[in-house]
């Protein structure tokens, strides 16, 4: 067995406004760990603005053995869209609010233990989607979850707290949509509170919306949460924080390689994608991307 090439050039991306966390004092941090352990550590900002074209622009010009995020999954996102395709590995320093992809995939949530990764990890490839025109690491839906993420994007108030306040206010009125999805295997149509098109397990907030399900086995998941009468919503909750999200009669997963999206009537429909809500154009095509994106993972993973 080959030993894993050592990453001495590494480069930081780093977004200054997530998980409402200070970080003042993190470019001090990281640069005097990696210069302990002979490593030089360079920072890229995120501005918020255009920061696909910049972050791919810059790498292009330096060379780097590896790539952090240090923010959430948003930054991860963005990252794993410049690096998906080519061969630079990408290691996650969790510092959002949920940091869902890194908890996916066993990244250790607390910083230096996740900076240890630099020098004792494996490296393994997982797969990525394309949602419509949108890159996704981790997971995308429509419906309920994508109107709540939208509302609390555009709200001041940040944390968990803020999420289940919009949840429940949203979840009063809320009308769910018909869908027809055509996948590789299957078509399914009826109405639906939600649909997740799922590359991973658990959102941030552990909600395991897709339990048993890898990151690099070639195919992805459509999970559904058909409507529910108002009495079954604390057991499909419960179902969700316990590993049992097939247990309920009200759910559904379709496993597939390529997916159809169509909402009937629509022409766009509101989806989030890794944590981002946005317009997207219907109907939304899902397509998957083998083992593209390189990750640094502990080595017990
Ligand atoms: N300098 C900046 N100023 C304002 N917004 C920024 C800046 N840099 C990045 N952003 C925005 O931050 C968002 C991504 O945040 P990220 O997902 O990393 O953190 P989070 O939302 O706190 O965490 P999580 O997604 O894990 O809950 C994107 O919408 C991006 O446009």
């Amino acid at each position: 067995m080959t030993s894993p090439p050592i990453l001495l050039r590494l480069l930081f991306v780093l977004n200054p406004i997530s998980g409402d966390i200070d970080k003042t004092e993190l470019e001090d941090t990281i640069s005097t760990f990696c210069a302990e352990r002979g490593r030089s550590a360079a920072f890229f900002h995120t501005s918020g603005n255009d920061d696909f074209a910049k972050l791919k622009q810059y790498i292009s010009q330096q060379s780097y053995d590896a790539v952090f995020a240090a923010g959430g999954d948003g930054t991860v996102s963005l990252v794993a869209s410049v690096l998906a395709g080519t061969k630079l590995p990408l290691g996650i320093l969790p510092l959002g609010s949920g940091n869902g992809l890194s908890k996916d995939l066993g990244i250790p949530q607390d910083q230096q233990e996740a900076l240890r990764l630099i020098w004792d990890h494996q490296v393994r490839a997982i797969d990525t989607l394309r949602v419509g025109d949108t890159f996704c690491a981790h997971l995308a839906d429509l419906g309920f979850n994508a109107l709540v993420v939208e509302r609390f994007c555009s709200g001041d108030t940040r944390g968990p707290g803020a999420y289940v306040r919009i949840a429940m206010q949203e979840y009063l009125g809320y009308e769910p949509a018909v869908y027809r999805i055509t996948t590789d295997r299957e078509t399914y149509e009826g109405a639906a509170f939600m649909v997740t098109v799922a590359n991973a397990n658990t959102f941030g907030s552990n909600v395991v919306i897709n339990p048993d399900s890898r990151v690099d086995d070639g195919e992805f998941e459509i999970c559904l949460i058909e409507p529910f009468p108002g009495t079954a919503a604390l057991g499909i909750l419960y179902q969700l924080y316990t590993d049992a999200f097939d247990e309920s009669v009200y759910t559904k997963r379709l496993r597939c390689r390529h997916a159809t999206i169509e909402v009937p009537g629509h022409e766009e429909a509101l989806v989030q994608v890794d944590g981002e809500p946005q317009q997207a154009q219907l109907p939304l095509q899902v397509t998957i991307e083998p083992r593209s994106l390189r990750m640094l993972l502990p080595l017990t993973t």
